[in-house]
């Protein structure tokens, strides 16, 4: 299990992660999204001890970082994939990591299992975005670890690297690894995430199992009335939660379509739309960081 626990970083005198918080079970895939800048890449930093926190600490299953006695084969990371090496060949990036690490060099088999066994003897500064994340990758996996931390790793990856990478994160996810994977795309982490983390303006400002937050999502009925004052205060009568918004826009919920109809016409308040909408994980994730204020975009 990797573990966060109220890790606070400040540069300059500014604060660029303020108690974070939260775990990424094994055998799980915990999506870390946010926007940018918002402290996604310095938490992963600080977990592996590239650069220090202040306060609070983050450790694998109990250790820090730098206690592990042979990290590549405990926690697999892929930063950034521009850092690897230009001039080197695909091959010798990953025999020279393998050296360094006392790890097995397997790099035939990496290299196929990343889809890159064509591009073996090319020089990494030849390579596209796309293949570097891949090589980016196989670096990540080369100790077989039991914790991956990866940023950003679909940037770059066409359609069927995406679909690939996806695959092969189950099937690791299936071994008991336990995955950080962020984004700034929460869709993106949807369609793979078992948690979802998300930071904003380096603080934790929402953390659950995707289902739950997909429940966060319940139906609300939308009204565009011209007496929107006396409708919300009607449906709050009725114990709802009513939201008002531009244009007489009111945002309900607690009450089906039917039942704020049934309301309207008992007070006699004209309704000029009547809809029930449901909130998707991407207005969940927006009214989150702050971007979706309920009565301004509803
Ligand atoms: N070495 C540094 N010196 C000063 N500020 C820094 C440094 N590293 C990061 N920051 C600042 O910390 C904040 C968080 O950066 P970070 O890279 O962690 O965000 P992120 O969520 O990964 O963003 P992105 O999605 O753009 O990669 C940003 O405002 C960034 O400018």
């Amino acid at each position: 299990m990797i573990t966060f626990e109220n890790v606070s970083k400040a540069i300059g005198g500014r604060a660029i992660i303020e108690d974070v918080s939260f775990v990424v079970p094994d055998g799980s895939i915990t999506g870390f999204v946010g926007p940018n800048g918002a402290g996604k890449s310095t938490s992963m930093r600080v977990a592996l001890g590239l650069t220090a926190a202040q306060r609070g600490q983050a450790r694998f299953d109990g250790r820090h970082y730098r206690d592990l006695r042979a990290p590549l084969r405990e926690v697999g990371s892929l930063l950034d994939a521009r850092w690897l090496m230009p001039n080197l060949r695909a091959r010798d990036v990953l025999d020279y990591c393998a050296r360094t690490q006392g790890v097995s060099p397997r790099s035939t088999s990496l290299l196929a299992l990343v889809g890159l066994a064509d591009a073996a003897e090319r020089r990494v500064g030849q390579l596209s975005l796309g293949m570097r994340q891949r090589l980016g990758i196989a670096v990540a996996l080369i100790g077989s670890p039991r914790h991956l931390i990866l940023d950003e790793p679909l940037n770059g990856l066409d359609p069927t690297g995406i679909a690939w990478l996806r695959d092969l994160l189950r099937q690791l996810r299936g071994e008991g690894v336990g995955i950080l994977l962020s984004s700034h795309i929460v869709s993106e982490l949807a369609l793979i995430a078992d948690n979802i983390v998300v930071i904003s303006k380096g603080r934790i400002v929402l953390d659950g199992t995707l289902e739950a937050l997909a429940a966060q999502g319940r139906p609300h009925v939308l009204v565009r009335t011209d007496r929107p004052d006396d409708l919300a205060a009607a449906t709050h009568a009725r114990g709802a939660t009513a939201a008002q918004g531009a244009d007489g826009r009111v945002v309900i919920s607690g009450l089906t379509a039917r039942e704020v109809f049934q309301v309207a016409a008992h007070q006699g308040i004209a309704l000029d739309e009547l809809t029930t909408r449901q909130r998707s994980l991407d207005d969940i994730y927006r009214d989150a960081i702050g971007e979706m204020p309920l009565q301004e975009d509803e």
